[in-house]
C-alpha cells in the first residue's frame, strides 16, 4: 500500500517522540512491502519563530495533500507565560483540527497487565481498565468567542454546541459501544449548563437507535471520581471537548503514564494522528520522553488505513516491551531506557529481518544493541 503523510513534529518532545513513531512505521512499511512518502511541516512555537504564524498556509496545505497527519506536540513556557501574547502555539492545533473537520477525538484507555505496580492506584482498581474517550473536537468552549472587557477587568469564554454538532460524534460513539462492551456513558454537566442539557436530549434521542446499548449519563464531577475509584465499569464514554481533555488526561494515570496515551482525530475526510500529551517541554532534548503514545497513535493510523494485522503487530510490540522490562523513566525511574531505544528495540521487533537470537540478547542485556 503507498500512502502520504503529512509529519507535523510541533515543539518540545514532539519531534522526538514523533522521530520514534516514524521508525516503527518505517519498520512495519519494509516488514509488509509498503511504501510511505512523508511531509514534514511546521506547526505550533516551531512555525511562529519562523513565519509569525502557528499554521502557515503550506502546513495547511501539506495536511491537505496527505492520506493522513502524524502530529507531535505544540506549546512552548513562553507563550504559556505570558497572558497576553496575542500569537499562540495551540491556534495552530486547534485551527488544524477545525480547517480539517476532524470532529472525532478517539482516546483508548487500557491497563498494561506489566505496569498495574506503575499505577499510583489500586491493583484491583485499575485491573481489567479498557475503555475509550469519544471526545468532541471542534466545538464547545475552546472554539467560542472569547474576550476581556475594555477595562479588562472581566473576560468570557462562550460555549457553543449544535444538535449537529452532538449527533455526528454521537452516532460514531454508539457505533463503537455496540462493537466493544456495549456500555456507553455520557459525560456532561447538565444539572447546570445548557450545552450538556442539549446533549442528553440528543443522546436520549438516539439511544432508541441502539437497543443493544447500555446508556449512563453521569456528571463530569462524579466522572472525575468514578474514573480513578472503579476505571472497568466504563467502556465508551461520550463527551464534549473541554471534558473530554481532562477526563482523558486524568484517566492516563490509571494505566502508568500519559506517555502511553494515543489518539485518533477524524473527520468527514481527514484524519490525524497524536498522543494525547503535550509538548513537556521540561524533557525536551533530553531523550526521556516516553514515545509509546506516539507510537500507538501510528497504529492507530494503520488501522484507519484497514492494515489491521500491521497495527495489531505494534500493539502486541509494545505490550511484549513493556512486559521485558524495556521502559522508559516516566514508568521506571531506577531501570529505564532512552526514548529513541523504544523507537530501535520496536523497529527491531518489527522487522523480521533481525534474528531471534538478537532480540533475546537485546533484552538479556537490557540495552538494545543497534
Ligand atoms: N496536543 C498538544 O499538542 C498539547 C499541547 N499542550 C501544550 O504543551 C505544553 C505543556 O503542557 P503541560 O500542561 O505541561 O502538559 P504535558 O502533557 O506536556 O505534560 C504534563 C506532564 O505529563 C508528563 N508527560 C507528558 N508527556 C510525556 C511523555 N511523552 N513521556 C513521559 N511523561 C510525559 C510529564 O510529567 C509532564 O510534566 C503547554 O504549552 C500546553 O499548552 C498540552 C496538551 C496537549
Ligand atoms: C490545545 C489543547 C486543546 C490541546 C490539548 O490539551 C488536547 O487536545 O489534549
Ligand atoms: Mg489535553
Amino acid at each position: 500500500m503507498k500512502k502520504k503523510i503529512a509529519v507535523l513534529p510541533g515543539d518540545g518532545i514532539g519531534p522526538e517522540v514523533t522521530k520514534q513513531a516514524v521508525k516503527v512505521l518505517e519498520a512495519v512499511a519494509h516488514r509488509f512491502g509498503h511504501e510511505f512518502e512523508y511531509e514534514k511541516a511546521l506547526v505550533g512555537a516551531a512555525a511562529i519563530d519562523e513565519t509569525g504564524d502557528p499554521l502557515p498556509d503550506e502546513t495547511l496545505q501539506v495536511c491537505l495533500d496527505s492520506d493522513a497527519i502524524l502530529f507531535g506536540s505544540i506549546g512552548d513556557p513562553k507563550y504559556d507565560n505570558d497572558p497576553k501574547a496575542k500569537v499562540r502555539p495551540e491556534q495552530g492545533l486547534l485551527k488544524l483540527r477545525k480547517s480539517l473537520g476532524l470532529y472525532a477525538n478517539i482516546r483508548p484507555v487500557k491497563t498494561y497487565k506489566s505496569l498495574i505496580d506503575h499505577s499510583p492506584l489500586k491493583k484491583e482498581r485499575v485491573e481489567g481498565t479498557d475503555l475509550v474517550v469519544y471526545r468532541e473536537l471542534t466545538g464547545g468552549i475552546y472554539f467560542g468567542e472569547k474576550g476581556r472587557s475594555e477595562d479588562g477587568e472581566s473576560a468570557y469564554d462562550h460555549c457553543n454546541y449544535s444538535v449537529e454538532e452532538i449527533e455526528r460524534i454521537a452516532t460514531m460513539a454508539f457505533e463503537a459501544a455496540q462493537n466493544r462492551r456495549k456500555k456507553l456513558t455520557l459525560v456532561d454537566k447538565a444539572n447546570v449548563l445548557e450545552t450538556s442539557r442539549l446533549w442528553r436530549q440528543t443522546v436520549q434521542a438516539k439511544a432508541p437507535n441502539y437497543p443493544d446499548v447500555d446508556v449512563e449519563y453521569l456528571f463530569v464531577d462524579n466522572a472525575a471520581m468514578q474514573l480513578i475509584l472503579r476505571p472497568n465499569q466504563f467502556d465508551v464514554i461520550l463527551t464534549e471537548n473541554m471534558f473530554g481533555d481532562i477526563i482523558s488526561d486524568e484517566s492516563s494515570v490509571i494505566t502508568g503514564s500519559i506517555g502511553l496515551l494515543p489518539s485518533a482525530s477524524i473527520g468527514e475526510k481527514n484524519s490525524l494522528f497524536e498522543p494525547i500529551h503535550g509538548s513537556y517541554p521540561q524533557a525536551a532534548g533530553k531523550d526521556i520522553a516516553n514515545p509509546v503514545a506516539a507510537i500507538l497513535s501510528v497504529a492507530m493510523m494503520l488501522d484507519h488505513f484497514g492494515l489491521h494485522e500491521e497495527a495489531e503487530m505494534i500493539n502486541t510490540n509494545v505490550d511484549h516491551m513493556i512486559k521485558k522490562g524495556l521502559v522508559t523513566q516516566d514508568l521506571d525511574d531506577h531501570n529505564f531506557i532512552t526514548c529513541s531505544k523504544v523507537g530501535d528495540v520496536l523497529s527491531l521487533l518489527l522487522d523480521k529481518t533481525v534474528s531471534n537470537a538478537r532480540f533475546e540478547n537485546m533484552f538479556e542485556g537490557k540495552l538494545p544493541v543497534i
